[in-house]
């Protein structure tokens, strides 16, 4: 991604990232690399070991640009999505000891703390999802669960926009990360999560609109393939879901987090300056089957496939 594209004063605020494994951190890289100011929110929970990680040089390695030079990050927030005020957080939160030492965590506090820090922001990036009952049937979910999923995952990002906008500069754009399961039925990925995915991809389309109509800025969302972040590690399923995409989806390689970074630079880039509301698939393809061509049904069928490993393996 050029320079070129990005690199006229434009500055990032990326919400959900606390490691070098997710979606975020790969974002975070292509938007430096084509020239962006980074700035991350980190869940409270996991900041400490995320800030001590980066100031000791365990992420140093995965810090490398394709130019050799190291990515930056201007300042790390506290951040708890689910929180848009500290009249929302309740006391066992507030007294909990990993909360504890940090404050401004709320969107809100975040947003006043970017504000006096750096003015404004001209890309808002969401990477985040959190749903406590993922493990269980939808059938099983309880209320609670249900609409912890959709806080988390959902309205997190309408609650960061809406906080956001005034200090988006006209032109922005935003993106966040969906998953094929907002549309189709993917077993496994329950506890509410597939309705949460859901309203995220609905709220891109009435965002875009909102957001579009009152300061010219862009909402899209990517839905991406499998990826062994954290996140998904946790839900226990996610080494199937790498096979069955490799397995079925028309290109047969791992996807690789760079090229879901690259979609996400290209969004924010003024070469995406017409797209938004847009659900836009980064997953080798595999959204458009709509067979699982690894069905012994399909045994008969003469199916092309990569002849050895070196045809799937990254170019
Ligand atoms: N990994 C996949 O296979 C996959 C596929 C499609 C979409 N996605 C989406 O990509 C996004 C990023 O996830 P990832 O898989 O890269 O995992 P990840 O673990 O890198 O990112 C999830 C982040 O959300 C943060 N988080 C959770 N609750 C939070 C809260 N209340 N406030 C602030 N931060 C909070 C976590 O600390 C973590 O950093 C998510 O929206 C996820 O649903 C992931």
């Amino acid at each position: 991604m050029s320079k070129l594209m990005l690199s006229l004063g434009k500055r990032a605020f990326i919400a959900g990232v606390a490691d070098d494994n997710g979606y975020g951190w790969a974002i975070a890289k292509a938007l430096s690399a084509a020239g962006a100011e980074i700035l991350v929110g980190t869940w409270v929970p996991a900041l400490n070991i995320f800030e001590t990680s980066l100031r000791r040089g365990k992420f140093d390695e995965s810090r490398m640009l394709p130019d050799g030079s190291l990515m930056e990050i201007s300042k790390v927030y506290p951040l708890d999505a689910v929180y848009d005020s500290m009249e929302d957080v309740p006391e066992d939160v507030k007294t909990n000891k990993r909360y504890a030492g940090h404050s401004n965590w709320t969107v809100k506090g975040v947003v006043e703390s970017v504000k006096q820090d750096f003015g404004t922001i001209d890309i808002l990036v969401h990477s985040l999802a959190n749903g406590p009952e993922v493990s269980k049937p939808i059938l099983e979910t309880s209320r609670n669960g249900y609409l912890a999923a959709i806080s988390a995952s959902s309205y997190s990002f309408v609650s960061l926009l809406k906080h956001f906008i005034p200090i988006m500069n006209p032109g922005g754009a935003t993106i966040s990360l969906t998953y094929i399961a907002a549309e189709k039925i993917i077993p496994g990925y329950g506890g509410g999560m597939s309705s949460a995915k859901a309203a995220l991809e609905s709220d891109t389309r009435v965002l875009a609109f909102e957001a579009g109509r009152t300061k010219n800025i862009r909402v899209n969302t990517i839905s991406a393939g499998p990826l062994r972040s954290r996140a998904a590690k946790a839900i226990g399923f996610i080494d199937m879901m790498i096979d069955y995409s490799s397995e079925n989806a028309p290109l047969q390689k791992e996807l690789a987090s760079d090229e879901v970074g690259n979609v996400a630079a290209f969004l924010a880039s003024p070469l995406a300056s017409a797209i938004t509301g847009s659900v836009v698939y980064v997953d080798n393809g595999l959204n458009a089957m709509g067979a699982g061509v690894d069905s012994p049904a399909f045994k008969d069928l003469d199916i092309p496939r990569a002849a050895k490993k070196s045809d799937i393996e990254r170019v």
